[in-house]
Parts: structure tokens; C-alpha cells; sequence
């Protein structure tokens, strides 16, 4: 099971990256690759970010030396949500049939949790972060029906769009992670504009259903020092938590958000105004 470490980047050093150093440290490429879990251990709360694409035979959550515990979630809780097509994930031997964009939050102390494809031909997606945890929470499973919908922007803003809370405190309670989904309406590209930065914590952004061929131009940086990430569907960015993170698309697009840090207040925000960007 490779997992692959980011270190945490002072924003001074981010801002004098090349395109590839800000790709190497902030873009998460081939997440789901099939057959295999990909990780990436992040120092930035210690979020791990990755894919499970069961094929053929199922797969199973390893213990990892990045961790340094006996089993992977000994001391951490885990989000997933499926990407893909319709399969289940067994935790501790209890049976989770997940469809497109259903979510399980897993808890810590969980000794073996397992992936799997309902039918190789249309293999299951599952996205995966996780935070440490020192308590543990029900495992449970949040069809994307159950989410708390928030309405925001607008079509004249091309910013339309419907965030779904999963792993929210109103849905699923949880140690740190706070996970869920936006879906930008047809014709809206603009994703978290006005953008926003929370110095409390760190996030992470799973790009997912572009059109063929489509692209996120990803935007990141401190507000007064932007840069930007060409991202591609199925690739996931890494966001400091001295960092904005929003996106225009060159269509309309879902992405999965998550965060780790000092508190669970989705709206626990700092807002960065136009004038403030550069
Ligand atoms: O479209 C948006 O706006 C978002 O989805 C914003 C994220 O949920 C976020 O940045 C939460 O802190
Ligand atoms: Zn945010």
C-alpha cells in the first residue's frame, strides 16, 4: 500500500515555486488506480488523502510505518465517499453498501476495514481522508440524501452551486474531520468565490465528474500571492491552512472537500474579498 509524504511548505517558500515544486507539494495525481489504495501522508494536520479502486478481489487498509501504530486507524478516523460505481465497505466485519457519492465515516479503533466492487466492469471510487482521532464515534453510513444541503451563488456569478454536509457536526459527529461535496450547477464553473482561508485548519479538495477533457484551474496561495494548479478529474489538492482554495472550471464539475484542525465550525471562516486577491 504506498503512501507518500507531503511536508508542510511556509507560505514564503510556496510563493517561490515553479509550476512543477507547486505541483510536486500540492497536486495529488493517479488516486485511483486499479486494483490498489494510494495514500499521501500529509504534514498539514496529518491528513491522509487517498483512493481505493477495488477491482477483481478486494482490498484491505494496511498498517502503515507513517503512522507508527499497529493497525491504521488505531489512533485516527477515516471519510470515504465513493466516486465511482456501486460497492461495499466491510469495518470489523460489518457490511457498508455504498453507491455514488455515499459516504462512511469509519471509527478510530477499527482494526480492518476492506474495499470492494459491486462489479469490477464499473469498479467503486472510494476517496479517503483521514484525521487523527483520540475518541472513538459510531461507524455510519450518510447516503448523500441525508447530507444538509446549503444552497449558494448564482448563475449570473457562473457560482451556482449546493454544498452537501456529511461529515458535519448537524449529520455525523466526529473527532476533527469535517467532510462533504459541492456540485456547481450546469454552467457555473466558479467553486469558493469569494474565496475564504481558516488559519485553524488545513483542507483538502477531490476534483471529480469534469467532462472529458475538461480542467479546474485551481487557485491557492496567500490572498495577497496567488498561484495556481491546472487540475484534472480525480486529482485531489492539498490546501495550507495559510491558504485560499477555490477553482474555476472550464465546465461544470464535483468536488469533495474535507479538513482536519482545531475545530469542526464549517463556518469558521475568514473571508478574502476581491480587493484583497492578487
Ligand atoms: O463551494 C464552496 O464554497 C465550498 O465547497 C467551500 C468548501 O466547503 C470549504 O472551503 C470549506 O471550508
Ligand atoms: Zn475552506
Amino acid at each position: 500500500m504506498p503512501i507518500e509524504t507531503r511536508h508542510a511548505i511556509h507560505p514564503e517558500h510556496a510563493s517561490m515555486f515553479d509550476t512543477e515544486a507547486l505541483r510536486a507539494n500540492f497536486l495529488i495525481q493517479g488516486l485511483f488506480v486499479p486494483g490498489e489504495i494510494n495514500l499521501t501522508y500529509s504534514h498539514y494536520e496529518r491528513l491522509v488523502v487517498g483512493g481505493a479502486a477495488p477491482a477483481g478481489s478486494p482490498l484491505t487498509l494496511e498498517p502503515a510505518k507513517a503512522t507508527g501504530t499497529p493497525f491504521f486507524l488505531a489512533r485516527r478516523e477515516l471519510g470515504i465517499i465513493n466516486v465511482g460505481g456501486a460497492g461495499t465497505v466491510t469495518a470489523d466485519g460489518e457490511r457498508f453498501e455504498l453507491g455514488a457519492r455515499d459516504v462512511l465515516y469509519v471509527a478510530q479503533g477499527t482494526k480492518e476495514v476492506t474495499f470492494a466492487s459491486a462489479d469490477a466492469a464499473a469498479p467503486a471510487l472510494f476517496y479517503l481522508v483521514s484525521t487523527p482521532a483520540h475518541q472513538r464515534h459510531a461507524t455510519r453510513r450518510i447516503a448523500i440524501a441525508e447530507a444538509k444541503r446549503v444552497e449558494l451563488g448564482a448563475q449570473e456569478t457562473a457560482n451556482k452551486r449546493t454544498i452537501f454536509q456529511l461529515i458535519h457536526p448537524d449529520v455525523c459527529t466526529s473527532c476533527q474531520l469535517v467532510m462533504g461535496m459541492t456540485q456547481l450547477e450546469p454552467g457555473s464553473v466558479w467553486n469558493t468565490m469569494p474565496a475564504h482561508v481558516h488559519d485553524r485548519r488545513s483542507e483538502a479538495y477531490l476534483y471529480f465528474d469534469l467532462a472529458a477533457g475538461a480542467k479546474v484551474f485551481h487557485l491557492m496561495g496567500e490572498p495577497e500571492e496567488t498561484r495556481h494548479l491546472v487540475v484534472g478529474d480525480r486529482e485531489a489538492i492539498l490546501s495550507p491552512p495559510w491558504s485560499i482554495h477555490s477553482g474555476c472550471g472550464t465546465s461544470a464539475y464535483a468536488f469533495v472537500w474535507a479538513m482536519g484542525g482545531d475545530n469542526i465550525d464549517y463556518t469558521d471562516m475568514d473571508p478574502v474579498t476581491l480587493e484583497m486577491l492578487k
